[in-house]
């Protein structure tokens, strides 16, 4: 009995964990808008723009929103960093692809670089926010333009949106993740995985 109300009451109480991959060609702007994320959501200063490198291994933020705990995960875009993205994609309940949206002639290997993402059975049903970041730069296209660019027409069934942000200034962020979060609750993937993990509850 004693198990039965403990189980029902952290059920009521405990917070959703989701795991959100941070992914997107070199230079995008993924280091810079988990900074972001963190000095938002955490009313933390960051590391300023200017002291963040090339990322070689793996960023991890933990932030709170609402009643759920976000982890997001932040990879090295670098073409010979991308093939260790998919050993995350098991555990992650969303993916964040971030575009430089102020840089057409990359938009290509970022279109490439998205589709094989996408392609890959492990992340089946995740949601996708992609982000036309760098919307502090006059040059940076929207996303109806990035929309184009990436053709992302043959995304069938899968929930996705894009949103205009600047990893810069914050533009943005707190839209996006109120989309993710709410994506990611609604998603069958995060019930497929809670399953997986063997427990209902966090
Ligand atoms: N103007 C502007 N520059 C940005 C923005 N976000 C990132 N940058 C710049 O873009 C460059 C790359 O940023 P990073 O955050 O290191 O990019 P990344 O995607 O993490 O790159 P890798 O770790 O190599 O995959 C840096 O010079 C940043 O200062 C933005 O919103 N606006
Ligand atoms: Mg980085």
């Amino acid at each position: 009995m004693f198990s039965l109300v403990y189980g029902l009451w952290q059920y009521m109480f405990s917070k959703m964990e989701f795991h959100v991959l941070i992914l997107g060609i070199d230079k995008a702007g993924k280091t810079t808008l988990l900074e972001k994320l963190k000095s938002q959501y955490l009313n933390l200063e960051g590391l300023p723009p200017d002291r963040i490198v090339p990322t070689v291994g793996l960023n991890i933020g933990r932030v709170e929103v609402s009643n759920t705990k976000l982890v997001f995960w932040d990879l090295g875009g670098q073409p010979g960093l991308r093939s260790i993205w998919e050993k995350y994609y098991q555990e992650a309940h969303a993916v964040i692809y971030v575009v430089d949206a102020a840089c057409p002639s990359r938009f290509e290997d970022s279109k490439s670089a998205l589709e094989k993402v996408l392609q890959h059975e492990d992340l089946q049903g995740a949601p996708l926010l992609i982000l036309a970041n760098k919307q502090d730069l006059e040059e940076a296209v929207s996303t109806d333009e990035l929309a184009q660019y990436l053709d992302v027409k043959r995304l069938d069934e899968r929930v996705f949106t894009f949103q205009a942000v600047s990893a810069f200034d914050g533009l943005g962020i707190k839209e996006s993740v109120n989309w993710l979060v709410d994506a990611m609750e609604r998603s069958k993937r995060a019930e497929t995985l809670r399953l997986r993990a063997g427990s209902s509850v966090i």
